[in-house]
């Protein structure tokens, strides 16, 4: 008895100790990533501002941080990732959401579209984006530290409210401005008769995109508000399991 107490005993201090091993390690990972991705974005930020100093016009812009913007959306998809394996307290479809709408902004919107890259909408989007991520990011790796300012945590759970919809309403006219030429190239397209006996027309696909923002962003914009309402005044909200 006493031997299977002390099993018991050993067993559970081995299992607190992986546990905690686990946790560390994945502290030591979120921090890591979180400052790298406040790096990332505060270089596109700096290079946008740099940019439009310089130059005295957006035109061009797109081009000249398409790679480091790239790169860091792309790299966001981690984040799904950390949802699913539980390192952090989020949901996989809202990340899921959020993530892969901004890497097919990216990828194939604005980079595969040359001629709308100047438009005023991309700056639109881009230059929330960079706030929003900078904010984000920075309250994570400052609430891992255990040391975050009050302002950071303020704008984090405020300036979304004005961000969100205009974000959208940049992303939206972007696609917008791109659908007469996707029409006119066919691009991403594939027109009957094929050896696959499919077709797929991106045009329409553009348009279910664009009209999948009025069911899916009242979501992200709700849930965010949620949040606000638990973070900032401490709420406790029984969230659905989503
Ligand atoms: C393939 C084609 C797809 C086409 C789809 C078309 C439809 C698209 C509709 C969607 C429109 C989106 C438009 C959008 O792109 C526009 C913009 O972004 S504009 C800019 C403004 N945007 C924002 O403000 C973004 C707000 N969104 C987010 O912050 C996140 O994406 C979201 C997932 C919504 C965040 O929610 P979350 O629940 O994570 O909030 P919290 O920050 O409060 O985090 C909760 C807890 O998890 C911890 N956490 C999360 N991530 C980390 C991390 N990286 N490191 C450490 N800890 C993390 C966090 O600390 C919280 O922990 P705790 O509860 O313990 O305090």
């Amino acid at each position: 008895m006493a031997s299977s107490e002390e099993d018991g005993t050993v067993e559970e201090k081995e299992n607190n100790n992986k546990k905690r091993t686990k946790s560390t390690l994945a502290t030591a990972w979120l921090t890591f990533y979180n400052i790298a991705m406040t790096a990332g974005w505060l270089v596109l930020a700096m290079a946008m501002t740099r940019f439009y100093i310089q130059k005295g016009t957006h035109k061009g812009l797109y081009r000249s941080i398409a790679r480091t913007l790239k790169f860091f959306q792309t790299f966001a998809l981690v984040e799904v990732g950390h949802c699913a394996i539980g390192i952090v307290r989020t949901s996989v479809i809202v990340t899921g959401v959020q993530v892969c709408s901004r890497i097919f902004m990216v990828w194939f919107i604005t980079n595969s579209i040359r001629q709308i890259q100047s438009e005023e909408s991309v700056i639109l989007f881009l230059v929330v984006w960079t706030v929003t991520e900078i904010t984000r990011y920075s309250y994570y790796t400052f609430k891992l530290l255990n040391h975050l300012p009050y302002f950071i945590k303020w704008a984090r759970y405020n300036l979304f409210i004005v961000l969100y919809p205009v974000g959208v309403v940049g992303e939206l006219l972007t696609i917008y401005a791109a659908l007469p030429f996707v029409r006119r190239s066919g691009m991403y397209s594939m027109r009957l008769p094929n050896k696959y006996n499919v077709s797929f027309d991106y045009y329409y696909c553009l348009i279910v995109v664009m009209l999948s923002y009025i069911p899916l962003f009242p979501q992200l914009y709700f849930h965010m508000l949620r949040q606000r309402r638990r973070m900032l005044h401490g709420e406790v909200i029984v969230e659905k399991d989503d």
